[in-house]
């Protein structure tokens, strides 16, 4: 099968090579593309790969009816409707990693050239002015820089600024004493930071906490003199008060890469002589697009060839060792949902996942995932995927929870899940037998040993002679043949279960007369 790639941004050409090689996919370059132009384009590709520049909003992914991934080619995700590609079961990947480094050094080489006034001396000279006086800078030595946001990039920034034996102070939540004193740096509240810092650069996400960080407010509690860098995202700073505080005299200046609006032109920021700025080139380096086009061009290419990508926005992402851990039960875990869904035909209002044994270490978030999967493909056939599994859980307010425990009764490694609905609970068990793969071991109070496979009839019987028989020769008469056959029973004489597996797919219906049968009491087809 073909699989259409948009690429909508310009990527790194040999970034991108791997696409190119993969002979499942197409690639569409169109860059530049109006919006009109765009929601037409997009109306029959498979992925859509961006930079920061091109929106991919609810309408652009409503218009993709055959979406089913987004990939970024660098770390901001924030032109990307998270919620609506997640709500439409579309993955989001992006290549965290491959411009880190270019980030920093930019932000370097901005809080450098803000110190020097560099930009400011370089304009002056090419129109002819041989001026020594008006561009007296400070040296970064001994100065103090506040990060705000000490991930990847923050924690780059942080090395080098320590290389230009600058002193430093961080505040980012994640961000422990202990940390902090293992750098080598100082460690405080974000109004420590704005209180202290000679130069302050930013390096948090654009999120609804971070918007207009650095603010009228933030800027009073500054030093005087003080110098702002912003290479991570417009809307960080308030560019308004930003203005003000420069003109005030408060900041003495500014470094900027990004803006609230992109293109960033004929803005009154850009008319201070304080305010260097750069159109967005934090990431544009050789190595960082070649290295972003690579990283998101390998997800792409793993996806579509149904392996797990490495680095997805809207699903949590597993290690590979994890993953090396877990793979095996992935499928059991849809297995179990698949069943109990077919065990009843109430709504089903809450889903409880107990794992044991082995699976009590593991982080298990992608097998409660395809576990949910399972149970809502019932109602939702294709429309549910490991990404939007857990949002549509929550949508129809099922409650889904985990439980560890180290009880296994006997086995290595057990899987029970639990569904309930308004009336009732039903419960199945699987395990995963070395050596003979996957099972169903339990399902309800009874015992059984079943491959979760292939077509299955699930009948509720009385434990009476004849039983089984009648069953038999009435599949025998419908020429339905048994492949295999389990029963369980609760006591000699009570309610029992038997377990089918049937050659071929039969429709519910035609097991209706099955239930006409003497202590037949109900009949469910499954197909695993
Ligand atoms: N200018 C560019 O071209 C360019 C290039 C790459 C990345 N970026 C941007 O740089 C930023 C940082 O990227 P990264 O890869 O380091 O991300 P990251 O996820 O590694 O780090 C972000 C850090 O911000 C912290 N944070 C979140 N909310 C915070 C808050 N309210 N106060 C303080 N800290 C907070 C997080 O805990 C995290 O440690 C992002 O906005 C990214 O989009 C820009
Ligand atoms: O978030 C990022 O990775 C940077 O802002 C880079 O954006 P760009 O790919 O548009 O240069």
């Amino acid at each position: 099968m073909m699989f259409k790639i948009l690429v909508s941004d310009p990527l790194s050409e040999e970034g991108i090579q791997p696409l190119r090689q993969a002979d499942n996919l197409e690639i569409i370059l169109a860059t530049e593309l109006s919006h009109e132009a765009l929601l037409e384009i997009v109306k029959d590709v498979d992925a859509i790969l961006v930079r920061s520049q091109t929106q991919v909003t609810r309408e652009v992914i409503e218009a993709a009816m055959q979406l089913k991934m987004i990939g970024r080619a660098g770390v901001g995700v924030d032109n990307i409707d998270l919620e609506a590609a997640t709500e439409h079961g579309i993955i989001v990947v992006n290549a965290p990693d491959g411009n880190t480094n270019s980030a920093a050094e930019h932000t370097i080489a901005m809080m450098t050239a803000l110190a020097r006034k560099i930009p400011q001396a370089f304009n002056s000279l090419k129109i002819g002015h041989w001026d020594r006086k008006s561009f007296i800078g400070v040296e970064l030595k001994n100065k103090t820089l506040g990060v705000i946001g000490l991930g990847r990039i923050g924690a780059e920034v942080t090395a080098r600024a320590k290389g230009q034996r600058m002193n430093v102070i961080a505040y980012d939540p994640f961000l422990t004493e202990e940390k902090a004193k293992k750098m080598g740096i100082g460690f405080g509240t974000i109004d420590d930071v704005l209180k202290a810092a000679d130069f302050i650069t930013v390096h948090t996400p654009l999120l609804k906490e971070t918007r207009h960080l650095l603010n009228k407010e933030a800027f009073e509690k500054m030093k005087d003199g003080v110098q702002i860098i912003n290479c991570a995202r417009g809307g960080i700073i308030d560019e308004d008060a930003l203005y003000n505080a420069i003109v005030s005299g408060k900041v003495a200046g500014a470094a900027l890469d990004v803006f609230e609006t992109e293109p960033f032109v004929g803005h009154p920021l850009l008319d201070l002589p304080e305010v260097i700025a750069t159109p967005h080139l934090g990431a544009s380096t050789k190595e960082a697009q070649e290295s972003v086009a690579v990283d998101v061009s390998m997800d792409v290419v793993n996806f579509f060839n149904g392996e797990a990508v490495r680095n997805p926005v809207n699903l949590p992402s597993v290690s590979k060792e994890v993953l090396a851990k877990i793979a095996p039960f992935l499928n059991l875990a849809e297995k179990l949902g698949t069943f109990l869904s077919r065990l009843t035909d109430e709504t089903i209002v809450g889903v409880t996942i107990h794992y044991a044994g082995e699976l009590a270490d593991y982080d298990v978030r992608a097998l409660t995932r395809n576990t949910v999967k399972g149970i809502l493909k019932r109602n939702l056939g294709d429309h549910v995927n490991d990404v939007n599994a857990k949002f549509l859980a929550e949508r129809f307010e099922i409650k889904v929870e985990e439980h560890k425990t180290t009880t296994t009764k006997g086995f290595l490694n057990l899987m029970t899940v639990e569904v309930r609905t308004a009336v009732a609970s039903h419960r199945v068990s699987g395990t995963l037998l070395n050596g003979l793969g996957p099972r169903i071991v339990k399902v309800d109070d009874y015992v059984v040993d079943v491959v979760p496979e292939g077509h299955l009839l699930f009948i509720k019987h009385k434990d009476q002679p004849g039983a089984i028989g009648r069953v038999g020769t009435l599949l025998a008469a419908k020429n339905i043949n048994i492949a295999t056959m389990q029963v369980g029973r609760s006591e000699v004489g009570g309610n029992a279960i038997m377990m089918l597996t049937i050659d071929n797919h039969v429709a519910q219906n035609e097991t209706n007369d099955l239930t006409d049968l003497v202590d037949i009491y109900e009949v469910r087809v499954i197909d695993l």
